[in-house]
């Protein structure tokens, strides 16, 4: 079956040509309705003392009293927990409302990527070196990352000669076919796709990244995302340097009705992720999503603080964190490909979280961070709405670069 049609049966549904506009609609009227029903119950954490004693030694804890879990456990708010519906929904339905998304998220790359491609097939009749060279240049201007490009236009001549492809309308479809072979390389889907989960308990995610990148409004975002998929969820406030961050988290914390273990600004982030542990155990959260500060990669007296970070983590709870998401912005190009090398050389890096997809014409990142860093994007930001999150899906990701082409493709076929 061609590859496109095979995208088109996965992610929209037939006849149902305003199948985006209609969801796009319900989704910002939910959102909407979200915030206005917005009740919550509170009830308290039962704080420890034992923060201190067992930082001792390898952290500079601060003072007992600057420690203010004044936490607020919200019950689901029926407004917010809108997850057992979606629930009842078949996978189908899942995967349109995921390709919409994409489709909205990536219309910038696309129209740009398109219109360039569509240009390059209509001035070529025929498949030639001057072709991929032209197409080169297509790949390169969406920031697809050099080496990237060098192997797709590589497995792209094979692949037009192996299936002797003589119209270059046709290489359209390949290159979509390549774009995904290429982001999976010899790795599994499921290996490289959602966020891994910890079965046996408290599953801990770590958020790094430089300021400025949209790490706050990342985290939360995936609260509100996993709360509605009935998790339990518990954020700690590890980004003490830079001002405003806490109550900026507490600001989510409020929205998605997941409870902020904090401590005052300038604490040590080390101590507030431990307590943070202490809290969602103590709750018996599903989830803790960690946020730290903003580090910049040259400071590396902040990179050892990371280290502690996660060494805390580790002694707590064996095998996590489970993720340590890099926080990039898709808008930066080539400085965001710096921050992510830098950071992979400092940390384990597991996933990258790239933000403002929706805000660049150059998403050919994806492909650039995955084959150049061999780190996997697990989440993308497509738009500024909370529901605006995404687990990544190299599937979608190429349906929304080539959706316009994709439905041409089947007016062809059907003429
Ligand atoms: N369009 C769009 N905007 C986003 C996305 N993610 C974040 N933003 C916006 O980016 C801006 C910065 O995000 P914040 O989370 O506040 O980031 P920050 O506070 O500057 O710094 P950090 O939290 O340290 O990254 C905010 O206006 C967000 O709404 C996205 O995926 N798409």
């Amino acid at each position: 079956m061609s590859f496109f049609k095979k995208l088109k049966e996965k992610f929209v549904k037939p006849e149902e040509d305003d199948l985006d506009s209609s969801k796009e609609t319900s989704e910002e009227s939910s959102d909407e309705e979200t915030k206005e029903n917005e009740s919550v119950e509170s009830e308290e954490v039962t704080e420890t003392a034992e923060t201190e004693s067992s930082l001792q030694g390898e952290t500079e804890v601060p003072d007992q009293e600057t420690v203010e879990n004044d936490v607020e456990d919200t019950e689901l708010d029926e407004s917010i927990a809108e997850g057992p519906e979606d629930d009842a929904a078949d996978t189908t339905e899942e995967e349109e409302s995921i390709a919409a998304k994409f489709k909205k998220g990536l219309a910038k790359t696309r129209n740009s990527f398109s219109s360039k491609i569509n240009d390059l097939v209509a001035r070529y009749r025929t498949v030639d070196e001057e072709f991929f060279e032209e197409l080169e240049e297509v790949l390169i201007s969406a920031d697809v990352g050099v080496n990237a490009v060098m192997e797709i236009i590589e497995e792209l001549e094979m692949e037009v000669k192996r299936r002797n492809i003589k119209d270059t309308r046709q290489v359209k479809e390949v290159i979509s076919e390549k774009l995904v072979e290429m982001y999976y390389g010899d790795d599994q889907e499921s290996e490289l796709e959602g966020l891994t989960v910890n079965e046996d308990g408290l599953t801990i995610y770590l958020f790094v990244g430089v300021n400025g990148v949209g790490k706050t409004t990342t985290i939360g975002k995936l609260a509100d995302k996993l709360k509605k998929e009935g998790k339990k969820v518990t954020l700690a406030a590890g980004d003490t340097f830079r001002a405003g961050a806490i109550e900026q988290l507490e600001i989510w914390g409020e929205r998605t009705g997941v409870p902020v273990i904090k401590h005052s600004e300038g604490g040590d982030p080390a101590a507030v992720i431990f307590d943070g542990i202490k809290a969602a155990k103590s709750r018996n959260a599903d989830v803790l999503i960690c946020d730290t500060a903003g580090r910049l990669q040259n400071k590396v007296n902040l990179m050892n603080e990371l280290s502690k970070v996660k060494r805390v983590i580790e002694r707590e709870v064996p095998g996590a964190p489970h993720e340590v998401l890099l926080t990039l912005d898709a808008t930066t190009g080539q400085n965001a490909m710096s921050q992510a090398k830098t950071f992979a050389a400092s940390t384990d890096v597991t996933g990258i979280a790239l933000t403002k997809l929706d805000g660049t014409a150059k998403g050919g990142i994806v492909l650039a961070i995955r084959k150049e860093l061999e780190i996997p994007v697990k989440l993308v930001g497509l738009g500024e709405k909370v529901s605006d999150l995404e687990t990544f899906n190299a599937h979608a990701f190429v349906y929304g670069l080539f959706a316009d082409m994709i439905e041409e493709y089947e007016e062809e076929s059907q003429d």
